[in-house]
């Protein structure tokens, strides 16, 4: 039976360090990679990301829009994608963002956490504009199979405060529901649950504990974004070694040679963990 989420990746973290380096196969990232605009550039650059950093790096994000652009032979290229990071012993997380009703989030849960589908990934993000009890299966599901979700709380662009700070009826900020359900799904859970936020690394401090998440913060926005790890305690205060900073293009654009693509991750693995280490 395969281990629950948050353990698993708790290990991946603490073999190889806090970060997920995120494979976004930008058209002018193929560019500069001097790889063709199309699948099999797709394939030679993401593949490649995966072959250089496997073995270094501990969770890997895809962008699913960059594959899904390319049509089904980009979600082909996304499969075996995805077979790789398993087979480098690190976490795969989907990017896919998905939100809908709870039916309809059944089909996507199968599509993406159920062992046996071949998009099936560690753990996936998810947009709680639908309200987050529609995730209410998709977790159960997560947890059946080992694992996981991170639902959008606090985003890193600027568009975000207007709707993920606003208040509901009850006085709250929209993004502290996100939060209370989300530490009601893993309370309890050792190490950590296998319910995460994405929280961006570029927010201004939110005035929220996430401590009582007891699960993964996902902090996308290192690098191409302004974020940086050092910013991090600022923002999280006493949840700060809970956060997984995640970088893209800041690692990307090191490329096409791997030693190039492994000296700025580990570079920014050794910062983020200084920086999340109270
Ligand atoms: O709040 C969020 C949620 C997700 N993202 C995604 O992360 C990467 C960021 O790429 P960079 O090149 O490091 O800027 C991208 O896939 C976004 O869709 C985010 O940026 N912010």
């Amino acid at each position: 039976m395969t281990a629950p989420y948050g353990e698993r990746l708790t290990a991946a973290v603490g073999e190889r360090g806090a970060l997920c380096v995120g494979v976004d196969p930008h058209p002018g990232l193929l560019d500069r990679w001097d790889l063709p605009r199309d699948a099999a550039g797709l394939e030679r650059f993401a593949r490649g990301v995966v072959e250089a950093l496997g073995e270094t790096v501990a969770v890997f994000k895809p962008q699913s829009a960059f594959f899904e652009a390319y049509g089904s032979a980009g979600i082909a290229v996304l499969e075996l994608v995805l077979a790789d990071i398993a087979q480098a012993g690190a976490i795969s997380l989907l990017d896919v963002k998905r939100g809908d009703i709870g039916s309809t989030m059944d089909a996507y849960a199968a599509a993406y956490l159920a062992d046996g589908s071949p998009l099936a990934a560690d753990a996936i993000t998810v947009s709680p504009y639908l309200g987050v009890e529609t995730f209410a299966a998709t977790a159960d599901l997560a947890d059946q199979h080992g694992r996981g979700l991170y639902v959008l709380a606090l985003t890193s662009n600027p568009e975000a405060p207007a709707q993920q700070r606003a208040r509901t009826a009850a006085g709250f900020s929209v993004a502290e529901t996100v939060l209370d359900w989300a530490a009601a799904r893993n309370a309890g859970a050792t190490p950590l649950g296998s319910v995460g936020l994405v929280v961006g690394a570029t927010i201004e401090p939110p005035g929220l504990d996430f401590t009582r998440l007891n699960g993964s913060i996902l902090a996308p926005g290192v690098g191409a974004q302004g974020g940086e790890p050092e910013h991090l305690p600022a923002i999280f205060g006493a949840a700060t070694p809970l956060v997984l900073p995640s970088a893209s293009r800041e690692v990307l654009s090191a490329g096409p040679d791997p030693d190039a693509l492994r000296r700025v991750a580990t570079s920014l693995a050794n910062r983020s963990t200084a920086a999340l280490t109270p």
